[in-house]
């Protein structure tokens, strides 16, 4: 009774993921979603494709809208440079509280800002809060309809710089046809799809990676 699923997640964590070790928290939540109870973390898969992503572009600030329990912001910051920082954005307090432990557990929360609440009232107030002047990469992987009013306000408030990049996850499934027709229509980006699968599935689904040109 009562549990939700990020919190038998965060438990799976706790009892089978080594303390301190990131890669033993990204492997135990794969199994666990693989095996047990799916859950919509971006996976081993698609995630192998953001890893690669991480390491070419080796960003100083990164954003992720959507940390759910901290699976992707676990597997970003233990690629990130020394003095790089994540900033993950998470609207759900029982999310974000699950997500905080995950990311404590694996050892990062050296490299992780977890700011909880809505993507549209912080990402106006990210310069002035964090002293940034642009993201170098930005992961989204929050509600689908809202990738592109987010990505149109990143731009407004000067978050994007030439050569920043943004990734995103499902495309395909369950699908952001607004922001892929704005990306791949505009002379402002330079947009790649990697096709892959929806985690833990064969379905399906896809990355994609927009360069923004400025
Ligand atoms: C104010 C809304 C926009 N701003 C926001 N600001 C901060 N956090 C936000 C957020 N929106 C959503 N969130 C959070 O991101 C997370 C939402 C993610 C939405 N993701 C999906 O729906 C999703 C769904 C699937 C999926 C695919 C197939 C299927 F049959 C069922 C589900 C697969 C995925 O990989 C997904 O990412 C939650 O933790 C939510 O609380
Ligand atoms: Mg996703």
């Amino acid at each position: 009774y009562g549990s939700t699923r990020p919190e038998r997640i965060l438990a799976e964590v706790k009892r089978k993921a080594t303390r301190g070790d990131a890669r033993s928290v990204v492997d135990t939540i794969d199994q666990y979603c693989r095996h047990q109870e799916w859950a919509m973390n971006v996976g081993d898969e698609k995630g192998t494709i953001l890893d690669s992503i991480v390491c070419e572009v080796k960003p100083r600030a990164m954003l992720e809208l959507g940390t759910y329990c901290g699976y992707s912001a676990v597997r970003i910051a233990s690629l990130l440079p020394p003095n790089s920082r994540l900033i993950t954005m998470e609207f759900n307090p029982v999310f974000a509280a699950i997500a905080r432990q995950v990311i404590a557990w694996a050892g990062v929360e050296d490299k992780v800002v977890l700011i909880e609440g809505p993507s549209g009232d912080w990402i106006p107030k990210m310069k002035k809060e964090f002293g940034l002047t642009s993201f170098d990469l930005v992961f989204l992987d929050h509600w689908k309809d809202c990738y592109l009013p987010d990505t149109k306000l990143m731009e407004e408030c000067g978050l994007l710089r030439t050569g920043s990049i943004l990734v995103a996850d499902n495309v395909i499934c369950p699908g952001a046809p607004d922001y892929l027709e704005y990306v791949r229509g505009s002379p402002r980006y330079e947009s790649k799809y990697f096709r892959s699968h929806l985690e833990y599935t064969t379905v399906e689904d896809g990355i994609e990676k927009s360069v923004f040109l400025g």
